[in-house]
């Protein structure tokens, strides 16, 4: 143990060491890069004469006289002089900035020529690039992804300065061939710049999902709970089906309208299939044409062009899941047999001009989450968004224009990415943050302000999750439902011993548990009745 910590604090030691040797080399560099700066114009100033001695002279205007032979003058109404001049100025241009890009880039691993960082990623990218982070001890790093820069970001600091105070050229998102093929026309992935078809969709999406307008889905997601204790009590070991078809159902109504089946609803069938393929998708360097876009034209049937496949068939999921549901939903509001949805009320909301929803949803502030009376539950819904994060990576960003942060030189057209696995695992934010701790979130009994909340889940900047609210609010009534009408335990197998679930979790740019058991019984046979008889009365099939 004493071996242990006193090695952890001697790679620490390290990581300081090689991190002020790193800051050492910034400053020096800077002061060097301003010296080259200076020696830079006097450079071209002397040069100005020098073309000229490469320069054959017509005869005509040879010079007559001996001074004239030995001081050689330049004539600056003939163009080549001119064109010498000119070419050598940008070239020198060219030089100065690569030179001052490739120094003052963040720290990172060692990049290999041409494919850079590309083999350093592994599956799970945001636990290697915390690490790096640590080693560098600097909350931005550099990567290389086969001539693709990117840039980590690892602290809420950073985050802060770059996502929300510089939003104006942090918001775009990048051009992924694989990513614009699937799911282009995603207002959330789409390769469109940050400009005035996001604004409206964004408007349009965050006066429906916004912090009050999201009551209105209440009703919708106390259905989806009901259903859920429902199916815990019939069927307790499918539990994580019964929460994948929980979320379903309440997105589907709330969006559409429309009401799952129970079981092997087509539309969650569909989406299920089309998120995983864009989520796999989505992470970067894992498919070598989002570095190499040339590569989107090799056929499918070459050797290693897999990705081909991939993106046709999930390209035609993808397209399904756009217009299926939105379809049916047109279908039923024509023949109105509609329910009240995000889909019907934007689309009379279009009709009408733009102001009905917005009226009619601003009264139900009564019934916000009630983070005082439940202060446990409120603690366990931060803990479950922070301590294994479903979108570890965020959804990247992209630079628009070169910057300048904490004197590293960004480039224009990076990703930006900002790590909220790291964000969220920072030991000084949550003390041991591999533990799943929701007191961590309380003091004497009540949410304690000073602890960091856990937003960083939602993303960062202009592009923050708008339907974070309802997904915060869905969350919190199937936590509070399951804890009020369960005692959910660990497993306990044949021998008679615990089983510890293994925590480990899969995916890409969305991440899930790996299937794991536990035991989920009714608090009492009291409890189980009520679930039936709440279900019951609700629903048109039996509980
Ligand atoms: C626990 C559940 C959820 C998590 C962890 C989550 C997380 C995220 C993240 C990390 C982003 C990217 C933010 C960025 O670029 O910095 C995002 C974007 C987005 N999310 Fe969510 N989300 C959740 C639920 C939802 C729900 C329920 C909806 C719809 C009602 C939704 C709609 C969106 C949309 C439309 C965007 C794109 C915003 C844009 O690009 O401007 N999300 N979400």
């Amino acid at each position: 143990m004493q071996q242990s910590s006193s090695r952890l604090s001697l790679g620490r030691r390290h990581a300081v060491q090689r991190s002020q040797a790193h800051q050492t080399d910034v400053i020096e560099i800077s002061t060097r890069l301003n010296q080259a700066k200076t020696v830079f114009f006097i450079f071209l100033l002397i040069l100005a004469p020098l073309p000229n001695a490469f320069i054959l002279r017509d005869k005509r205007q040879r010079p007559t006289s001996f001074e004239s032979t030995t001081m050689p003058s330049i004539d600056f109404s003939d163009c080549s002089t001119w064109a010498v001049l000119i070419t050598t100025a940008l070239w020198l241009t060219w030089l100065y900035t690569a030179f001052r890009s490739r120094l003052l880039l963040p720290p990172g691993p060692t990049k290999l020529p041409l494919v850079g960082n590309l083999f350093d990623m592994p599956a799970n990218p945001w636990e290697a690039c915390m690490q790096w982070s640590k080693e560098y001890n600097s909350d931005i790093i550099h990567l290389n992804l086969a001539g693709t820069s990117v840039i980590i970001l690892s602290s809420f600091k950073a985050t802060e300065e770059l996502f929300e105070k510089r939003s104006l050229i942090y918001s775009d998102r990048p051009t992924f061939p694989m990513i614009n093929d699937l799911m282009g026309w995603n207002f959330a992935l789409s390769t469109k710049q940050y400009g005035d078809e996001w604004r409206m969709h964004r408007r349009l999406f965050s006066q429906h999902f916004n912090r009050v307008a999201s009551h209105s889905f209440r009703h919708t997601e106390r259905a989806a709970a009901h259903a859920l204790l429902c199916r815990l009590l019939r069927d307790p070991g499918n539990f994580l089906g019964h929460i994948r078809q929980m979320a379903g159902e309440f997105i589907l109504s709330a969006t559409y309208g429309i009401d799952a089946l129970p079981v092997n609803d087509p539309y969650i069938s569909l989406a299920a299939k089309a998120v995983e393929s864009v989520s796999n998708a989505s992470v970067p360097g894992r498919f070598l044409v989002d570095s190499i876009p040339i590569l989107k034209y090799v056929p499918e049937w070459f050797p290693g062009a897999h990705f081909k496949r991939i993106a046709r068939e999930g390209k035609l999921l993808s397209q399904a899941l756009r217009d299926v549901p939105f379809t049916e939903a047109k279908r039923r509001m024509k023949s109105g047999a509609s329910q009240s949805c995000f889909t019907t009320n934007a689309l009379r909301d279009l009709e009408s001009g733009g102001q009905s929803f917005e009226e009619s949803t601003v009264k139900d502030v009564a019934a916000m989450i009630d983070e005082e009376r439940m202060p446990y539950v409120a603690a366990v819904v931060k803990e479950v968004l922070r301590w294994k994060n479903v979108t570890p990576f965020g959804v990247p960003h992209f630079l628009a224009v070169d910057d300048e942060y904490r004197g590293y030189h960004l480039p224009a057209g990076s990703l930006v990415i900002g790590n909220a696995w790291a964000i969220l695992h920072d030991e000084i934010l949550y003390p041991d943050p591999y533990i799943f701790k929701p007191e961590r979130f309380l003091l004497d009994g009540k949410l304690n302000p000073a602890v960091k909340d856990p937003q960083a889940a939602f993303g960062f900047g202009r592009r923050i999750c708008p339907g974070r609210h309802v997904a915060t609010s869905s969350i919190w009534i199937a936590i509070v439902s399951m804890l009020a009408m369960f005692d959910i335990t660990k497993e306990v197998g044949e021998d008679g011993h615990t089983v510890e679930p293994s925590y480990e979790y899969e995916g890409g740019l969305i991440c899930s548990p790996v299937p794991f058991k536990c035991m989920i019984t009714p608090r009492s046979q009291d409890t189980a009745n009520t679930i039936r008889a709440t279900f019951d009365e609700n629903q048109s099939h039996e509980c």
